[in-house]
C-alpha cells in the first residue's frame, strides 16, 4: 500500500501529532509502537478515517481518508471486541451485512460462516459474546471487520485486554491470514508479533515519527529513544 501523511497535525486539549509528514510505499504489514500516550492510536484512527485530522492530509494509495469512499476500503478492529451483546456472534456479523451493505440474507449467512470458520470459531457462532471467551470475541471481530470485504484492516491493539494464551490465540488467527492479499496496520505492544507479521514498523514518540523501517529497527535502534523502549520492553 501507498501512505502520504502530509502536515499533520492533530488536537484534543493539547496537540497529540505536530507536523507529521512521511511517505511510505509497498509495505503490506505495517505496525506502528511506541510508549503509551505516544499518539499511536490517533494516527491509526487518522489513517482508518474514523477521525478526522486538525489539519492536513493523510492518502491511502491515492484517497484522501477525508474522501467518504475511504471508510468503505476500512475493517477495524478495536482494543475491546465492540460486538453487540444481546446478538450472536454470526448475527453481529450478518447484521452488518445486511443493514451497511444491502447484502441478502442468504449471502450474508454464507459471508458471516465463512469468516468464522477461517478466524476458527464454526463451533461458537451461535453463541452470544458474553458466552465465549476474550479471545474468541475478539476474533469474532475480526471475522466482522473481514466480513465486508475491506483493502485495509486496522488493529488497534486487539490483544490489549487479554491474557497471554488469549492473546497467541488472537495473534496466530491473524497471522494466518496473511495469505488473504489484505493490507494490514496494527497497533500493538506485542513485538514478537511486530517481528513475525510486520513487513514495516513505525516507532513513535511523543507525537512524532521517530523512527521506521524494517521490523530490524528492534534490534538495531538508531535513536535515543527506540533503544531506551527496547530497553524497557524486552
Ligand atoms: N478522544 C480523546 N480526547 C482527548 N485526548 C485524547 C483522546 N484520545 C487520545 N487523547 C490523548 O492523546 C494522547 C495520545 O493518545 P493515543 O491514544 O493516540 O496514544 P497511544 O500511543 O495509542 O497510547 P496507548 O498505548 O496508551 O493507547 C494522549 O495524551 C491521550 O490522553
Amino acid at each position: 500500500m501507498k501512505i502520504q501523511i502530509e502536515n499533520i497535525t492533530h488536537q484534543y486539549d493539547v496537540h497529540v501529532l505536530k507536523d507529521l509528514n512521511f511517505i511510505l510505499e509497498n509495505h503490506h504489514s505495517i505496525a506502528i509502537i511506541g510508549v503509551s500516550g505516544s499518539g499511536k492510536s490517533t494516527l491509526l484512527r487518522l489513517m482508518s478515517g474514523v477521525e478526522k485530522p486538525t489539519i492536513g492530509d493523510i492518502y491511502i494509495n491515492d484517497m484522501s481518508v477525508r474522501d467518504p469512499n475511504h471508510k468503505k476500503r476500512v475493517g477495524f478492529v478495536f482494543q475491546n471486541h465492540n460486538l453487540f451483546p444481546h446478538l450472536t456472534l454470526k448475527r453481529n456479523i450478518t447484521l452488518v451485512l445486511e443493514k451497511t451493505r444491502k447484502i441478502g440474507k442468504d449471502q450474508a449467512n454464507a459471508i458471516a460462516e465463512k469468516y468464522l470458520n477461517l478466524l476458527h470459531l464454526s463451533d461458537q457462532m451461535k453463541k452470544k459474546p458474553n458466552k465465549v471467551s476474550g479471545g474468541q470475541a475478539q476474533r469474532a471481530s475480526i471475522a466482522r471487520a473481514l466480513s465486508i470485504n475491506p483493502e485495509f484492516i486496522f488493529l488497534d491493539e486487539p490483544t490489549a485486554s487479554l491474557d497471554p494464551i488469549l492473546t497467541y490465540e488472537v495473534l496466530t488467527a491473524v497471522e494466518e491470514l496473511k495469505d488473504l492479499g489484505k493490507e494490514f496496520i496494527f497497533v500493538t505492544h506485542v513485538l514478537s508479533f511486530v517481528r513475525d507479521f510486520a513487513d514495516y514498523v513505525i516507532f513513535m514518540h511523543d507525537g512524532q515519527i521517530r523512527e521506521h523501517g524494517k521490523p530490524e529497527i528492534l534490534d538495531y535502534p538508531k535513536t535515543y529513544e527506540l533503544k531506551e523502549f527496547m530497553k524497557k520492553v524486552r
